[in-house]
């Protein structure tokens, strides 16, 4: 059985370590803070549950739990107790959250750690591993992109003394076959992580690199469209299979997003030609009509949202190619507006 720690115990940390730990692996959240981490032990009792309300099996629900999950905080100032290198890590944070809590844990990263991105947006490890040959660390250990289109959410009343997630769409995720460039390639336990995930009740696949490059635009052209409009118009994201407005939207957008990938990719622009797009979002919407977008969950919570690191990435793409990009900008402004105006309210 493999030793995992899942970095950030939100919404997608606490389904992937709830499904790792039912196939008897020995699974680590790594929490942001002391008290989480003894409210989980003493309360929660280091169990986690999970609810499967499914979009497609509606009204179906069942609860499942599982226990003897780990938790351990993953501040560096705290790490005193906490020295135990890291085999395979699922990183699991929100994207403006990733690097300082990576950084939280450098310290037990070796060169055989396996670290696997979830997150939504492009650019994050890029990033993480220009900030590690900036510092002239030694080595970076093997990272690994991974992208998934499940729903789920932690209920907004749910008490700290009880950990459950909410898997409202049941949908799928990929996983890349090889460890990025410039970081450690030729690690055993690369394979052994993705066998494992694999084997997990999500619908996960591993796919070589051009391959999930193609996911993670496709996944990054279906957040543009619908986390943005959710989170605006607050509310889950099968609305947007309720009226002509939205879908005229998502064609507008679909077809915007096209000819900045076509442009930037000509190699994938067959496969991503408007329709495709469309299709694609819809699919996703479907799969996750009850679910409340991430983006939507940041705004309630008052937290900053992931627009830079999607619509603001796409923006940055149709810039580099000469092109305008005037209704994912649009969508960016919107929501940099709303969230300055939940910042305020939450002062
Ligand atoms: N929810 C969904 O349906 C989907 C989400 N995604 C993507 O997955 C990623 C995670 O999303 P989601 O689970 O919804 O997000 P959540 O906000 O629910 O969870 C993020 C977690 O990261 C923790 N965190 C933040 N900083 C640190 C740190 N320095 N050290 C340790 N933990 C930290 C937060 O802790 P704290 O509670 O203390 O703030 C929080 O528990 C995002 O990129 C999102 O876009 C992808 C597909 C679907
Ligand atoms: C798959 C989807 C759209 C689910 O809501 C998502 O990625 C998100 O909420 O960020």
């Amino acid at each position: 059985m493999g030793r995992y720690h899942i970095l950030g115990a939100g919404a997608i940390g606490q389904l992937f370590a709830a499904h790792l730990r039912k196939q008897g692996h020995d699974v680590t959240l790594l929490m942001r803070s002391n008290k989480k981490v003894d409210v989980f032990n003493k309360l929660a009792k280091n169990i986690l549950h999970v609810t499967n309300i499914y979009a497609s099996q509606e009204p179906n629900k069942t609860i499942w739990s599982v226990n003897g999950v780990k938790a351990e905080t993953a501040q560096a100032n705290d790490q005193q107790n906490y020295t135990e290198p890291i085999e395979s890590l699922l990183v699991a944070t929100k994207t403006y959250s990733t690097l300082e809590a990576v950084e939280s844990i450098w310290s037990r990263l070796t060169k055989e750690s396996v670290v696997v991105f979830f997150g939504n947006g492009m650019g994050t490890a890029q990033r993480i591993i220009d900030s590690a040959k900036m510092k002239n660390l030694p080595y970076i250990p093997s990272f690994v992109l991974a992208t998934t289109s499940h729903g789920c959410l932690v209920p907004i009343d749910s008490n700290n003394s009880h950990f459950n997630v909410h898997h409202t769409g049941f949908s799928s995720a990929a996983i890349a076959s090889e460890a990025l460039p410039g970081t450690i390639i030729d690690n055993p336990r690369i394979g052994a992580t993705i066998k494992d995930l694999e084997s997990l009740n999500l619908n996960i696949k591993a796919m070589p690199p051009d391959e999930i490059e193609y996911s993670l635009l496709k996944k990054l052209a279906i957040n543009a469209v619908v986390n943005p409009i959710v989170a605006l118009v607050e509310y889950q994201n099968g609305i947007l299979l309720e009226s002509e407005n939205a879908f005229n939207m998502i064609q507008n957008l679909c077809q915007e997003i096209s000819s900045i990938y076509s442009s930037k990719y000509p190699k994938l622009a067959c496969r991503f030609k408007p329709e495709m797009l469309e299709d694609a979002v819809i699919s996703v919407i479907r799969d996750t009509k009850n679910n409340r977008a991430s983006m939507l969950q940041d705004i309630t919570k008052m937290q900053p949202t992931e627009i830079d690191a999607i619509n603001g990435f796409i923006c940055e793409m149709a810039k580099s190619a000469g092109l305008a990009a005037p209704l994912v900008t649009q969508l960016y402004h919107l929501i940099k507006i709303k969230e300055s105006k939940s910042h305020n309210k939450s002062k």
